[in-house]
């Protein structure tokens, strides 16, 4: 009889989800007839994470609680990027309210996430660096498919300081020697390397075998009472959402005066990743050959595409502060930044 309740429920969600995905969404929700949510981000090009992104995040999740959905899984519908992490465009000359806000709503969406009361896994199936890495730690279970993907906390890398939660939150999942090497190093694992230091807990050979591992890990509480692994996993997770929700507004104060700073603006990335009319060279002020280094790197990169390593050219700019401009027509100044597709 329960069982019966539970499928014609399935049945239900199921066609209410496809009307929602019918909508022009950037996450697609499907739940199966296992009743597990598979979440779908879907936000071109690479599910960065921007204010409206977050929301629809924030939505889908009180979707799956408000459901009664045991378990969800968090997965790409792109081949080759899980999600490449915050919006640039949110980070790079910010307004100061909405930037706040956009920072308050990444807390919300972690809060909800870290402390889901169904069980939650991330099927990687790509890039995953910074904020997709934190979205995918933020699960209990972690696949990630094998291939030339990494995934890995770079922000220093790109002159940022993750939040303290984002580091808590590593330093519970690895051990905190690791933790520390990734963190200060900006160090990329590919999911071998992953899998040895347990930032991901299993390797696939695709998306559907990810999932299918995820599934597995979902079905182990089927033998384990549902209060009993609901209350753990709040006593084990509750104490950092405690924390984090008796400090929010300095967390979004500390991280916003770090994103105004002069130094983090100059950060390459901004330039390289932000959206053309902030980096367009006509209204960087002056003569500053590492700007125009850079934004050759932005246009090499829009040229080239997938065959150019746009970020290795802009932090070979800040290396040789701006000496050596790469000309996208000249086959030697760019060759330190083909890659071997
Ligand atoms: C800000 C507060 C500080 C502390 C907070 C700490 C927590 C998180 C910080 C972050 O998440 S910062 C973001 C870090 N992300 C990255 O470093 C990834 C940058 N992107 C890449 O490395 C690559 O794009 C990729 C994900 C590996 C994919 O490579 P691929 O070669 O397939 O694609 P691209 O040609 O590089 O890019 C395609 C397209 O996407 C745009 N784009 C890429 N990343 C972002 C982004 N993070 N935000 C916005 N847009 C992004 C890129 O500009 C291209 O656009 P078009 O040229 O096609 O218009």
């Amino acid at each position: 009889m329960l069982l019966r309740r539970v499928y014609k429920q399935h049945r239900w969600l199921a066609s209410h989800v496809k009307f929602l995905s019918t909508q022009k969404s950037s996450i697609d929700i499907k739940v199966d007839n296992d009743g597990i949510a598979i979440l779908n981000l879907q936000r071109p090009p690479v599910n960065s994470f921007s204010m409206d992104f977050l929301k629809e995040l924030s939505k889908s999740l009180d979707f799956v609680e408000n459901n009664k959905i045991t378990a969800m899984i968090l997965t790409s519908a792109f081949p080759r990027v899980f999600s490449a992490g915050l919006d640039i465009n949110e980070v790079y000359k910010p307004d100061a309210v909405r930037f706040k806000e956009f920072w308050t709503t990444l807390q919300e969406v972690w809060m909800k996430l870290f402390g889901a009361r169904f069980i939650t896994a991330a099927a990687i199936n790509g890039q995953s660096p910074a904020g997709g890495c934190l979205m995918a730690m933020s699960c209990e279970y972690r696949v990630m498919i094998k291939g030339t993907f990494t995934i890995g906390m770079n922000e220093t890398s790109l002159g940022l300081i993750a939040p303290t939660w984002f580091m808590e939150l590593v330093k519970n999942t690895i051990n905190v020697r690791d933790a520390e090497y990734a963190f200060t190093t900006s160090r990329m694992f590919t999911p071998e390397e992953a899998l040895k230091v347990r930032l991901i807990d299993e390797i696939a050979a695709d998306k559907d075998d990810a999932i299918a591992k995820c599934k597995r890990f979902i079905k182990k509480f089927d033998e384990i009472t549902p209060s009993a692994r609901i209350n753990t996993k709040m006593k084990l997770r509750g104490p950092a959402i405690k924390k984090l929700q008796n400090t929010r507004q300095e967390d979004t104060e500390e991280i916003y005066q770090l994103v105004i700073h002069p130094d983090t603006q100059k950060v390459a990335i901004f330039q390289l990743y932000s959206s053309p009319v902030s980096a367009n060279p006509a209204i960087i002020t002056g003569y500053d050959p590492m700007e125009v280094c850079i934004e050759n790197c932005a246009q090499c990169k829009k040229m080239l595409g997938a065959w150019f390593e746009g970020q290795l050219c802009a932090e070979s700019c800040i290396k040789y502060r701006g000496k050596m401009i790469p000309d996208c027509e000249n086959y030697a100044s760019i060759s330190p930044f083909l890659n071997k597709l």
